[in-house]
């Protein structure tokens, strides 16, 4: 349990990964200047180290957050992803810490979803084959394996932000749309859900892939789903690199089986731009490897800055969790004259009769109260007179079952 009640200058924000400016210019803007930024991702007893000084982090997706991370960050209250996926970080151990994470769910979905379209239109002019041979002064002009885009069947695995997206821009340039997901749909456009991966696979010419991390996609696209693919078909991913085998897939470009394939992801990334990259796909010429990328653009990377920014100074200043991946949702109203405190607990029964029971007992009067829970935690947030906050504070951290209990002056 903690307890936490810090003026603006000494909260810390630790920054990792390069991420983009306009993030440290919102919490500047907002007081927040006690900041490091760092351009590389953190591992191990350095992680550890940083994680343990500081209230809040900001990570994309290279910083794994397990759980021996977060039992070393005991002042931690918020995590920033400044990213989509939130797969690199163990958020039911933030949560049962009462730590609060947040991620930008649609700033780079855009930016993913014409680099898929450009590779997909490349990879059918074998454009990745021809340009590797001309810097090797090869002149492979030849129409044949080159086809438009235009009536060709696009299969998107996974139809939510970025394959809907892609659905639309796609159907513009003239494809048919296919679509799987494990929930029902709707489709947009002239789209139609396959009724199964498999239905998919035997309809698109090219296949993408945009589900998250999960156990039930890890390897979903294995020897037999490829094998499942259109003979001379194009498999393109910019999900996550544990969603295809990649053995299989370079054994099905080496035998032309696909025409080509484009990989944004990979199951081991090098940790940065010094290490060097290892992939079964290197040196096949009809397979685009890009260095996670899906989502670097400076639009996006401006925008996620912001969001993200955003939502951290938003909960520190007055505890709104709207839109937390992890954690109940409150959207809060200022709190004037009051000091807000927040109680984190354990989501069992009789913490919330024992909350109300100490301001009875200590005749502390209430301004506002503010309740969520979801199956594992509860968050209370409560508005009182400035007079009264200590006394409840240290009332309300001695209940069992509370996780963490704060104030905001
Ligand atoms: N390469 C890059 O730089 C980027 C990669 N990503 C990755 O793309 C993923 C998708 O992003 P969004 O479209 O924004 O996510 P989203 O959450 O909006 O959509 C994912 C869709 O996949 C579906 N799904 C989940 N499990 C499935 C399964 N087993 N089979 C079929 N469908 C399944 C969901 O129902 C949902 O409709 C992210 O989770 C992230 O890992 C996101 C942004 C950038
Ligand atoms: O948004 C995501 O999920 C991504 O994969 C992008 O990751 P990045 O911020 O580029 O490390």
């Amino acid at each position: 349990m903690t307890k936490t009640s810090l003026d603006k200058s000494k909260i810390k924000f630790l920054l990792l990964e390069g991420i983009h400016p306009s993030a440290l210019k919102v919490l500047h803007d907002a007081g927040y200047t006690n900041v490091e930024a760092l351009s590389g991702a953190l591992e191990g007893e350095e992680l550890k180290r940083k994680i343990a000084d500081v209230h809040f982090v900001g990570i994309r997706s290279r910083t794994q957050l397990t759980e021996e991370v977060f039992a070393a960050a005991q002042k931690l209250v918020a995590v920033g992803c400044f990213c989509i996926g939130t797969n690199q970080v163990n958020l039911n151990a933030a949560r049962e810490r009462g730590v609060v994470v947040f991620n930008a769910p649609y700033s780079n979905t855009r930016s993913v979803a014409e680099l898929v379209l450009a590779e997909a239109i490349l990879l059918l002019r074998g454009v990745p084959a021809k340009n590797a041979a001309a810097h090797r002064g090869g002149w492979l002009k030849s129409a044949e394996n080159a086809y438009e885009i235009r009536g060709k069947t696009l299969g998107i695995v996974g139809y939510g932000s970025i394959g809907t997206q892609l659905s639309v821009l796609a159907e513009s340039l003239g494809m048919q749309v296919v679509f799987h997901d494990v929930a029902t749909k709707l489709p947009l456009g002239n789209a139609r859900q396959a009724a199964s991966l498999d239905d998919l696979l035997a309809q698109a010419d090219i296949v993408t892939l945009h589900v998250p991390e999960l156990p039930s996609t890890h390897g979903m696209m294995g020897a037999r789903e490829i094998a499942a693919m259109k003979p001379g078909s194009i498999l393109i991913n910019a999900s996550r690199g544990t969603v295809v085998d990649i053995d299989a897939l370079a054994s099905a470009l080496r035998e032309g089986k696909l025409l080509g394939a484009a990989i944004d992801v990979f199951p081991v990334e090098p940790k940065s731009n010094k290490d060097e990259f290892s992939s079964p796909l290197r040196g096949l010429d009809n397979a685009i490897l890009t260095p996670h990328i899906g989502g670097s653009t400076m639009e996006a990377q401006a925008n996620i800055g912001l969001e993200v920014a955003e939502k951290l100074v938003k909960y520190s200043d007055n505890g709104t969790t709207t839109s937390a991946v992890n954690f109940p949702e409150v959207a809060l109203p200022a709190h004037p004259g009051k000091n807000r405190i927040l109680h984190v607990h354990h989501n069992v029964p009789g913490v919330l009769s024992a909350i109300n029971l100490v301001f009875a007992e200590n005749g502390i009067n209430i301004a506002g109260q503010y309740l969520r829970t979801d199956e594992k935690v509860g968050y209370v947030v409560i508005d009182l007179d400035v007079e009264s906050s200590a006394l409840a504070v240290e009332k309300l951290s001695q209940i069992p079952g509370t996780i963490r209990c704060r104030v905001l002056f």
